[in-house]
């Protein structure tokens, strides 16, 4: 397998193949990170992007994080790329964002390009352009906003209109609707790494194609929440 080199970062707001400058930094300049970089073009497992990172991977991956305004999408992002809980006033996303992230998944480096899609209803022709590349979604809800719990039937209707039909779809915040399932904090980690490590998996295996190897998304969530001592049902 030949081991290609990370992009570090693009955002672009009309589609992804189009690689038009972002509008997500006007809005939130003061969250803009040192990882947010613009370039043109996606990353695709089959077409590498050029890169001025040093971390190597063997396969890529684009993963949309979508749900409301305000049920942490950015937070849950930074956490898992950061490691640390983006505190202070609400900033809202405009448009799209974009990190990347490699991860060794059972000795391939699985590179994960995750969109962080704005929530606001106003963005959303912007984010539909995004969702037909998108080879996993992590939807998610505030566990403590009943409305954006209410919303997730629509998003789940949006993303049957427009993502791939076989795309890895995780539920990050219920227990319903029959996918995969978890809850996650930002603020103190839970899960978030286990999140998008759950999702390069699916992904990783899904890509091999290895007969010899069997995976299973919500078998691998459960017992790795088992065996972090998670007491949740
Ligand atoms: N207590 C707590 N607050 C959180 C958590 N995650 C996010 N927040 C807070 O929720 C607010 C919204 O978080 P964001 O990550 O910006 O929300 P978003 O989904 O990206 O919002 P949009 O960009 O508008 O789509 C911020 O004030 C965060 O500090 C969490 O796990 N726990």
């Amino acid at each position: 397998m030949s081991r290609k080199k990370a992009a570090k970062g693009k955002a672009s707001t009309s589609s992804p193949s189009a690689g038009s400058p972002t509008g997500k930094g006007a809005g939130r300049t003061a969250r803009s990170s040192p990882g947010i970089v613009q370039m043109n073009g996606v990353v695709h497992p089959s077409r590498p992007s050029v890169s001025n990172s040093s971390e190597f991977y063997d396969i890529a991956f684009k993963v949309m994080l979508v749900g409301d305004s305000g049920v942490g999408k950015t937070c849950l992002l930074v956490r898992f790329k950061d490691g640390a809980f983006l505190a202070g006033s609400f900033i809202s996303t405009v448009g799209i964002d974009f990190r990347n992230k490699v991860l060794n998944i059972d000795g391939v480096n699985v590179k994960l390009q995750i969109w962080d899609t704005a929530g606001q209803e106003r963005f959303r022709s912007v984010t539909h352009a995004y969702y037909r590349d998108a080879h996993a979604l992590l939807l998610l809800y505030d566990v403590t906003n009943r409305t954006s719990f209410d919303n997730i039937k629509a998003w789940l209707t949006e993303i049957h209109g427009y993502a791939q039909q076989d795309v890895v779809l995780m539920l990050l915040g219920n227990k319903e609707f029959g996918v995969p399932f978890m809850e996650t904090s930002a603020r103190s980690g839970l899960n978030a790494e286990l999140a998008f490590t759950a999702v390069a998996k699916e992904l990783k295996h899904r890509s091999i194609k290895d007969p010899s190897e069997k995976f299973k998304l919500q078998e691998y969530v459960n017992t790795e929440m088992k065996d972090a001592g998670c007491c949740r049902s």
